[in-house]
């Protein structure tokens, strides 16, 4: 079978997700992170009235003249407006915030005033007309649509949807990831560890991942290399109605490789298996019912970098947001001299360093797909293209981000 180019591949894992989460309606305060389902409008204008940006005196900018003279006749603090209007002369001593009087359209701050606190006050230089007042609707007006459907909350936009008078939102439920590892080898991190075994961690890893998406994750344990612990757990993530099932390991061509074959077993439709990428080449995606089935390899780099470039972007087609395909990479210099390339498109670990030219990326001289201490070091993907030819330091890249 020959090796399907990932922008292939990502199209068709995208093509396959059945359809977007449905809505649930939650408390602002239950919102952080979560997804829009539909275009909000503000509720009410903001600032609902015209008010001071500053401390200071409400006043007419035409009274203004440096040396005048001002009768105090009241305060606006806000909460608590000054119930009257100002005629020529007059002032009112004002706080941010506070609702502009009838006839004022200038703050005075209190720094341009002598005799602060007094009944009369004095123009000092520097008070122009017009300034420190925020009129009614500066920031929004009701009925304006502020945020989109699609878009992920964050601090900002559950501030202003606040703001903009929302107690409750209607958001992305969260898709369910149900997330299965596989192997005879592996024990969980503290558990005794006998010669031939090794510390499974890409669960925990993907598991992360997966949650800083935006899905739940459900962690299914270890499925040892038989046909029956697979069924059985797979059919666990059926029974959860799980939205997406991820699978680590037993992915590639070996006897002990059973996890195409199991999940078959089950009525899985294959989407594709086996990418024209490093790492990440034994990757196959299904559909079992209305779960999509993503078998990742097992070696922890692959099935990291393979969530950065997957399951990141379905994650975010199952929540509705624009876009999940979109090129995430961004532009850079090398680091050092690479040589060509061979069929697979390389995502190589790399380190970064912001130069005068931009983002310098150093590939590390190791780049074998168990090493994950390597991997947390690196700050960087550079992508090199399939039969990309050699390339010299300083030569542009691609990179994307990990951090
Ligand atoms: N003859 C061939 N052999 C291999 C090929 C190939 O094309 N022909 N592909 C290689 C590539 S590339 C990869 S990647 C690996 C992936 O194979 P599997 O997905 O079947 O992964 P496993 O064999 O189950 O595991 C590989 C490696 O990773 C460790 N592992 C597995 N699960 C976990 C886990 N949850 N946490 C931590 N480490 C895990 C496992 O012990 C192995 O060391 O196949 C190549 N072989
Ligand atoms: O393609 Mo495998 O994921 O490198 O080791």
């Amino acid at each position: 079978m020959s090796l399907t180019p990932v922008p292939v591949a990502l199209k068709a894992l995208i093509d396959s997700v059945p359809g977007v989460m449905p809505a649930e309606s939650l408390p602002l305060a239950a919102c952080a992170g979560r997804v829009l389902a539909e275009d909000l409008k503000a509720l009410r204008t903001q600032p609902p009235f015209a008010n001071s940006a500053m401390d200071g005196y409400a006043v007419r900018g035409d009274d203004l003249s440096v040396g005048a003279e001002l009768h105090v006749v009241g305060e606006s603090a806000a909460g608590r407006a000054f119930n009257g209007a100002l005629s020529a002369g007059e002032t009112v001593r004002i706080f941010t915030g506070a609702p502009l009087p009838e006839g004022a359209d200038t703050i005075l701050i209190q720094e341009n005033a002598e005799g602060v606190g007094t009944p009369v006050i004095k123009v000092r230089e520097g008070a122009r007309k017009g300034l420190f007042v925020r009129p009614a609707g500066l920031d929004f007006r009701e009925g304006e649509i502020l945020l989109k459907a699609g878009s992920r909350l964050d601090s900002a936009s559950l501030g202003l949807a606040a703001a903009m008078g929302h107690p409750t939102l209607s958001v992305r439920r969260k898709p369910l990831v149900a997330i299965l590892a596989t192997g005879d080898e592996l024990v969980l991190p503290g558990e005794p560890v006998g010669p031939d075994q090794i510390v499974a961690s890409n669960s925990y890893a993907l598991a992360a991942l997966v949650e800083q998406a935006g899905a739940a994750a459900l962690d299914l344990g270890i499925a040892r290399d038989t046909h029956e612990d697979l069924a059985e757990k797979i059919g666990r993530a059926r029974s959860a109605d799980a939205d997406v099932l991820i699978t680590l390991g037993g992915a590639s061509v070996g006897e002990h490789d059973l996890v195409q074959a199991a999940l078959k077993a089950q009525g899985m439709a294959l989407g594709f298996w086996k990418i024209a990428m490093r790492p990440g080449k034994p990757m196959m995606t299904g559909r079992l019912g209305r779960m999509v089935a993503l078998g990742l390899p097992g070696n922890p780099v692959s099935s990291i970098v393979c969530g950065h470039l997957f399951v990141l972007p379905l994650v975010e087609a199952l929540l509705g947001m624009p876009e999940p395909q979109r090129d995430r990479s961004e532009p850079g210099i090398l680091g050092r001299d690479l040589p060509a390339n061979d069929e697979r498109q390389d995502y190589l670990r790399a380190s970064l360093a912001l130069t005068e030219a931009g983002w310098q990326a150093t590939p590390f001289e190791k780049q074998d797909s168990s090493m994950l201490a390597a991997l947390s070091r690196a700050d960087a993907l550079v992508i090199r293209s399939a039969f990309a030819e050699s390339a010299k330091q300083n030569s542009p890249c691609r990179i994307i981000r990990l951090r």
